[in-house]
């Protein structure tokens, strides 16, 4: 008798319910008594004596051959432990997504593990040779992205991925994986089609590619939740040709940006990232000519921040931003422009009002003239 099997004969000699939990939530118990009213004495996998409860208030445990399953709409019992447990078994495998029915269920690894390379498009893309509906079965974002794209191109329909979930959760990563998939194999099969370079330098797919860590920059910040908060809720749009399978355009709309956190953050929170980004990354000529120095403490709108994110280097994510403008065509002068204005609106913040006097001017601080002219230096 194999060790499964012996498992299956154990668990089905007993019956099996889940228990609340004040610590662990959900533990694993199988009944050892009846008692009246209702009441059922539980024996518990991790603790010492025998449990009392209410047999309404126990939800049954799932035959062991469930154990890790991809989709928990297959589940016997489909009730909360057994999914939590699902996925916490998944999750210590390094199996951070799983189906349920028609969704994907994403737990953040917080570590990079290697499930987004070549080889994996390679498994998801169904126009490959590595690429089998099997293959397509196990839960990956990519699986969803490929979905996506195979229903485009049979129905000629619209195709939406909505991807949810708390600060955090990944919203923004499993984003990126998406376009990165499709921008892979989209380009790969237009590229067997056509030249797919535009008429600049750069391919569409690279310029769609690029526009992330310029939305990051300029969009995201550290919260006392994420490290790389998106502040603004975003619809991205790419249009695909379904019959010559080409990427025709792409278009970002955003939302309900957090505009406060540009003069105001909470404690243990930061302003968003360009403005650190900018301090870090230009050049000391640079910054003399926007009347800039390089401590956080100097302005007001960033002094109360954290100067820097553990693992993170500012300088280098500015050149990463300035490569990424200039893919996306912004000329020099467009992007010095851009860092004129976020000088000047550090700079707007050191100017302060003392409040109003009887004719309802404002009264500048005596260190506001400086700050003044240093912004009408920029200007002018
Ligand atoms: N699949 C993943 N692999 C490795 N790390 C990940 C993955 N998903 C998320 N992370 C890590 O978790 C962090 C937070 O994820 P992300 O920014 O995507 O969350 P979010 O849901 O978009 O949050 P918010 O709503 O605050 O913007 C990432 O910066 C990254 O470090």
């Amino acid at each position: 008798m194999t060790s499964e099997t012996q498992d299956e004969v154990n668990f089905a000699s007993q019956t099996w319910v889940w228990l609340p939990d004040k610590e662990k939530i959900f533990i694993k118990g199988y009944i050892v008594e009846e008692l009246k009213q209702n009441q059922v004495k539980v024996r518990c996998e991790d603790a010492a004596v025998d449990k009392i409860e209410n047999k309404d208030f126990l939800e049954k445990v799932n035959p062991p051959k469930f154990d890790k399953c991809d989709d928990m709409a297959s589940l016997t019992y489909l009730n909360e432990p057994s999914v939590l447990y699902n996925l916490k078994l998944r999750y210590m495998d390094n199996l951070i997504y799983t189906y349920s029915g028609l969704f994907l269920v994403a737990i953040n690894p917080y570590q990079d593990i290697n499930i987004y390379n070549r080889d994996f498009v390679e498994l998801y893309n169904s126009n490959s040779a590595a690429g089998n509906d099997d293959k397509i079965q196990k839960p990956h974002i990519f699986g969803i992205a490929e979905k996506a794209l195979q229903q485009l191109i049979k129905d000629k329909k619209n195709q939406s991925i909505l991807v949810t979930g708390e600060s955090g959760a990944g919203k923004t990563e499993n984003t990126k994986k998406i376009i990165q998939y499709i921008t892979t194999v989209i380009s790969s099969t237009s590229s067997q089609n056509s030249n797919s370079k535009s008429n600049t330098n750069f391919n569409f797919d690279e310029k769609i590619l690029e526009a992330n860590p310029i939305l990051e920059s300029f969009g995201n910040s550290q919260t006392v939740k994420n490290n790389n908060s998106s502040r603004f809720g975003k619809f991205i749009k790419l249009s695909i040709n379904p019959n010559t399978k080409n990427l025709t355009g792409a278009n970002i709309e955003w939302y309900l940006l957090e505009k406060s956190r540009a003069v105001h953050q909470n404690s243990n929170e930061r302003n968003y990232h360009i403005f650190y980004q900018l301090l870090n990354g230009l050049s000391d000529g640079e910054m003399a000519a926007l009347q800039l120095t390089r401590s956080v403490k100097h302005y007001n709108y960033l002094k109360n921040s954290n100067s820097q994110i553990p693992g993170v280097d500012d300088k280098k994510e500015f050149k990463n931003l300035v490569k990424a403008l200039k893919t996306i065509n912004f000329s020099t002068i467009e992007m010095a422009n851009i860092f004129k204005i976020l000088a000047i609106i550090l700079l707007l913040g050191n100017i302060e009002f003392k409040n109003f006097n009887d004719d309802k001017q404002a009264i500048l601080l005596d260190s506001s003239p400086i700050a003044m002219n240093n912004c009408l230096k920029i200007l002018f």
